[in-house]
């Protein structure tokens, strides 16, 4: 679908450069109930990467390898799943769907109704307030904002800086949520959520050997080490090489032909690892890490160095630029790289430009509307794995060095009645991270199936700091899973009373 703009228009009292989740979201909460009007600028598909290359195909994806699973764990099914394999047409079918083919129709629609409009190109800062926009075609124009520009334009695959690696096309992860064509052997370079995830479907998918190289000791090593240890184990046991501590070192592909996303880019690759071991393998899949999309933002025309996440404010305003009009949403700005945290930004500066315009003062009291009051240290993420992770807040390694008195408490589910009920043999724990002196939740992390529901429970008592005693009382529903809560409050009292009757 076109854009929707009045040829001749040049000024908005709001331009939101990008229009992924927090871009959408930016604009939506500037301009609802405020009167003032918005201009989203977005150079390849209004929904952004979350919509097509990221979030909606790979869960898409996934969540039929998690059905899969959990059926093959529970008597009356597992008879029926046992050594089945997924119907791959279909998965893909599915996350076609999701994605809406690539056609952003739906999301432009969907701005449109809300009465943002929308304008196809590539925008760029030119000076205070002034956005220029270059169309497919090369055209340029200028436009201006009344109030505020917001960039939300976020983020890319960094290329690590392996001789050979560029040159050979690798795979990012567009083409592993988009996959067309499985690859029978793959090396995954990386140990983050992207690799884990996309290990997971590629398995389910049938890649018979794949490799992961990560260069630190364990896979997803920003959460607590249970995790990664776990998933270390479910990798091995399922036959996947995880080489950790280990990095690329060179890659030759003699044959390249970068057919399109999803599809293998040529011939076989050589990879040498630091070690000196030298695979062959049909594909890389490149996920170590991100770098913010700012590169050709124009910002150094506003005395902002290029390249860099940029840094906001509490208010989501862009540090060292005099006058408050320019804010930054979402991935762009790093360091919590999720759409639910850029979609929260992006509500936080959508209120306070909204504010500013009408000549408010911002909110002050605690938890307002005008102020991220997540960041850092309160956000959530689920990873969804085979089985899943979700965490939020603090790691014990994070609150310790962090200088809080850390009290901790761990649980598996093994005496869970819910958890032996929706699984024959559920594995799976839970840890929670007390801070000892406010007697507070800090941080909490679940691994198993279905605990990506389980997280907002845990978000909910991080954020609001609800004390210990308080969450005595939360009773969970007898039997689900989420009476893992009791078991762990259960421990956190029994340690306590054992350290009463040492004293
Ligand atoms: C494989 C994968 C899986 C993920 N899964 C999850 C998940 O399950 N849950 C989760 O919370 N997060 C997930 N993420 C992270 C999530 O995708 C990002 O945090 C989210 O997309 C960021 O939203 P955004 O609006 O900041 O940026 P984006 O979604 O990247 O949108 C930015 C938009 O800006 C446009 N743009 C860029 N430059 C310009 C310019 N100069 N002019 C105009 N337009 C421009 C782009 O075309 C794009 O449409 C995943 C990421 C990856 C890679
Ligand atoms: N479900 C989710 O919430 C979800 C899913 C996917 C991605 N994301 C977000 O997207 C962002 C990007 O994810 P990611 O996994 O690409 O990045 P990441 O930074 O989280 O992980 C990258 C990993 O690659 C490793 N690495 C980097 N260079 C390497 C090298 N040369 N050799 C070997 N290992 C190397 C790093 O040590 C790290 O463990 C993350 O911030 C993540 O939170 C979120």
């Amino acid at each position: 679908m076109a854009g929707s703009v009045n040829p001749d228009r040049s000024e908005w009292d709001v331009v939101v450069v990008g229009g992924g989740p927090a871009g959408q979201t930016a604009a939506l909460y500037a301009t609802r109930f405020s009167g003032l009007d918005a201009v989203v600028v977005e150079s390849e598909r209004v929904g952004g990467d979350c919509h097509f290359w990221a979030c909606i195909p790979s869960k898409a994806m996934l969540s039929p390898v998690h059905q899969l699973s959990a059926g093959q764990d529970v008597a009356g099914v597992k008879e029926l799943v046992t050594d089945r394999h997924l119907d791959v047409p279909s998965v893909l079918r599915r996350r076609d769907a999701a994605n809406d083919h690539l056609d952003d129709g739906d999301q432009v629609a969907g701005m449109l109704r809300a009465g943002v409009d929308v304008l196809r190109g590539r925008g760029g800062l030119s000076g205070e307030r002034t956005v220029v926009v270059r169309d497919a075609d090369g055209r340029e124009r200028t436009i201006t904002a009344r109030h505020a520009v917001v960039l939300a334009t976020g983020s890319l695959p960094r290329i690590p800086p392996v001789p050979g690696l560029r040159e050979a096309r690798p795979w990012f992860s567009r083409d592993a949520t988009n996959i067309h064509e499985v690859p029978d052997r793959v090396l995954v370079l990386g140990g983050g959520p992207v690799a884990c995830e996309a290990v997971t479907w590629l398995r389910a998918f049938g890649a018979r050997n794949i490799t992961v190289v990560e260069r630190s000791p364990r896979l997803l090593a920003r959460a607590e080490p249970f995790v990664g240890d776990a998933l270390l184990a479910g990798f091995r046991g399922a036959g996947v090489d995880v080489r950790l501590e280990q990095r690329v070192e060179r890659v030759e592909r003699a044959e390249v032909n970068d057919a399109g996303p999803g599809l293998i880019h040529g011939g076989p690759i050589m990879v040498r690892l630091d070690g000196g071991d030298v695979l062959t393998v049909d594909e890389v899949l490149v996920a170590a890490g991100r770098v913010s999309a700012g590169v050709d933002l124009g910002l150094q025309t506003v005395g902002l160095a290029a390249g860099e996440f940029l840094s906001t404010d509490r208010h989501m305003a862009v540090k060292d630029v005099p006058g408050q009009w320019l804010y930054a949403v979402g991935d762009v700005g790093g360091p919590a790289l999720m759409t639910h945290m850029g979609k929260y930004q992006a509500r936080v500066a959508g209120e306070v430009i909204a504010a500013r315009a009408a000549g408010r003062p911002l909110d002050t009291e605690p938890f307002n509307r005008h102020t991220d009051a997540v960041r850092p240290g309160r956000v959530p993420q689920v990873i969804f794995t085979d089985p899943e992770v979700a965490m939020v807040g603090l790691t014990e390694q994070a609150a310790r060095e962090q200088g809080f008195d850390v009290e901790v408490v761990e649980s598996d589910f093994g005496d869970v009645d819910g958890a032996f009920l929706a699984q024959d043999t559920y594995h799976g724990r839970a840890k929670l991270v007390v801070d000892a002196r406010a007697d507070v939740i800090i941080g909490a992390t679940f691994m198993g199936i279905g605990m990506a529901e389980m997280l907002h429970a845990a978000t909910a008592a991080v954020v609001a700091a609800t004390p210990i005693p308080t969450l005595w009382h939360a009773v969970p529903s007898f039997p689900t899973v989420s009476e893992v809560w009791l078991r762990l409050l259960e421990a956190l009292d029994e340690a306590r009373q054992r350290q009463l009757v040492a004293a």
